[in-house]
């Protein structure tokens, strides 16, 4: 006879027998996973932290976005899991959904975050209303620092890059669409090409086209090792869709009247024209080299940092014909801003600002920007996590759909930056193979008033708006920004606001 009575329990694998039972958490990562939305109610029910994640930190919500199980995502997210949650690669939850194709998982996600950016956001400036209105920790943090001009590029006192030569063109193409000389040769092209279509049998037009997106240029996004292809492929649809449901938006807020830039300033040249052109952060002065390019008849230049502007002054551009250099803090030179305005063209490019003093930016455009203006900015927020990317992009159209004002997205083609790119330089600050670059306009360029209507009538509405937007925020036309301290999840990773 064997030494086991019959009434002992049988134990055949011992480590098996010693394993505790699975957590309330990993239970509920387990049904996330498997899409049972009914035993994740359960879980929850039973006070299962749905921020948990495991050793690779991934969470019941990546779980779920992974496998599109949409009932599941929106379960979770109502008890309060966190979507910007990162597991030890980095990687969001939206990410396992784009990186699986789940359209829908993603599109849930994006709005989820979207709104709740927005109510973060509003209760943070709720907050701090009535607080100093100087600029922030890091924008006087880099203002007071000694820079450093190195070839292509210009480098704070740290090392960090404030711009990199890579950049150009970016800049180039940022030049093109807010200088009306380039434009009025891009809207001949245009033309020309809409001549060529109709002749090869009149095609329609791509999705992207229609909703503004260039297609032209091939989007590429290689975001550590998720499958570059479904990422594309759900950026690319999602920026598409955004752009037109933010169109749509902004149309009809503009037809309710509800729109500030309803009642905008419109400059009408005498045809032609080089134009107005303000630029924001000369930097290695790339664009405005670009601006000069397409003859502007006037082009004006917002820089704070005095190392950037003796630099400037050392190159000639005091002595530019047309060009004139406003010294200081764009908040600081707002007024001259809205007394010369409108311009038919801005570019929005500072660095050591984040989301919330481009976004103050912002609320000063239906009164910079000619009714048939155009504007851009650098856009770098969180640019090293696409899905926190989107967010950001998404967030900047709504906010100025609010103002009367439409976003398109171009998707221009970085390609991939080598080390040597980055050599010399204390930290990476782009990560994507393809750059989304913003084209704003009003939604409503029709409504116009003859030249002359404009400026300094336009710079006392916007103080007075200002003046009376309370807690709702914005920088006064006295200047400063609202918030003292940067949120860190709103900014740019070298820390440029766009
Ligand atoms: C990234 S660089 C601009 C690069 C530029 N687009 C180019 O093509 O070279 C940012 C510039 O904005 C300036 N800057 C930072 N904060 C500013 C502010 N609040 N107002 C005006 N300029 C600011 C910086 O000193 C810097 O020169």
């Amino acid at each position: 006879m064997g030494g086991v009575s019959g009434d002992q329990p049988q134990n055949d694998n011992p480590s098996a027998a010693a394993a505790p039972p699975p957590s309330l958490e990993e239970q509920l990562l387990s049904a996330a996973a498997a899409g049972d939305a009914d035993e994740v109610a359960r879980l929850i029910e039973l006070d299962a932290d749905v921020d948990y994640q495991d050793d690779e930190g991934v969470s019941p919500l990546m779980k779920a976005a992974e496998g599109g199980h949409t009932a599941v995502l929106a379960a979770l997210l109502q008890s309060g899991a966190p979507w910007n949650a990162q597991d030890k690669n980095g990687y969001c939850a939206g990410e396992y959904a784009m990186g699986s194709g789940q359209q829908e998982a993603v599109d849930l996600l994006l709005d989820f975050a979207v709104q709740a950016e927005l109510v973060l956001g509003a209760l943070q400036r709720r907050m701090q209303a009535g607080s100093s209105s100087g600029p922030s920790a890091a924008n006087s943090d880099y203002l007071s620092q000694k820079l450093v001009y190195r070839g292509e590029q210009l480098l704070d006192a740290e090392g960090e890059a404030v711009m990199m030569g890579w950049e150009r063109p970016l800049m180039i193409r940022h030049a093109q669409l807010i200088c009306p000389g380039a434009r009025g040769d891009e809207h001949l092209q245009e033309a020309e090409a809409a001549q060529d279509q109709e002749q090869i049998g009149g095609q329609e037009r791509a999705a992207g086209d229609a909703a503004g997106a260039g297609t032209e240029v091939e989007v590429a996004l290689v975001v550590g090792d998720q499958p570059p292809s479904a990422l594309a492929a759900a950026v690319a649809a999602d920026m598409v869709a955004a752009a037109a449901a933010d169109a749509a938006a902004a149309a009809a807020a503009t037809a309710e009247g509800s729109g500030q830039g309803a009642g905008g300033p419109q400059r009408r040249r005498n045809g032609g024209g080089g134009g107005r052109v303000l630029n924001v952060g000369f930097g290695l002065g790339i664009v405005d080299e670009a601006i000069q390019s397409h003859n502007p008849e006037r082009h004006t230049i917002v820089e704070a940092h005095p190392d950037v502007y003796d630099h400037m002054v050392r190159q000639g551009w005091a002595a530019r014909p047309g060009v004139r250099i406003l010294r200081g803090r764009w908040q600081d030179v707002l007024p001259e801003l809205l007394a010369e305005a409108p311009y038919d063209g801005i570019f929005f490019d500072t660095y050591g600002e984040y989301y919330e003093e481009m976004r103050d930016f912002h609320i000063q455009l239906p009164h910079l920007l000619a009714r048939d203006g155009v504007y851009s900015f650098f856009n770098g927020l969180a640019s090293d996590n696409i899905f926190f990317h989107m967010v950001y992009c998404r967030l900047i159209s709504l906010e100025l759909a609010s103002k009367g004002l439409t976003v398109e997205y171009e998707p221009l083609a970085v390609g991939a930056l080598g080390d040597e790119v980055w050599q010399g330089v204390r930290s990476k600050y782009w990560h994507f193979e393809t750059y989304f670059l913003p084209r704003v306009t009003h939604s409503d360029p029709l409504d116009c008033v003859e030249e002359g209507e404009e400026g300094a009538g336009a710079a006392a509405e916007a103080g007075e708006e200002e003046a009376g937007s309370g807690s709702a925020g914005g920088a006064g036309a006295g200047g400063g920004a609202e918030k003292e301290e940067a949120d860190e999840e709103g900014k740019g990773e070298d820390g440029r606001a766009g």
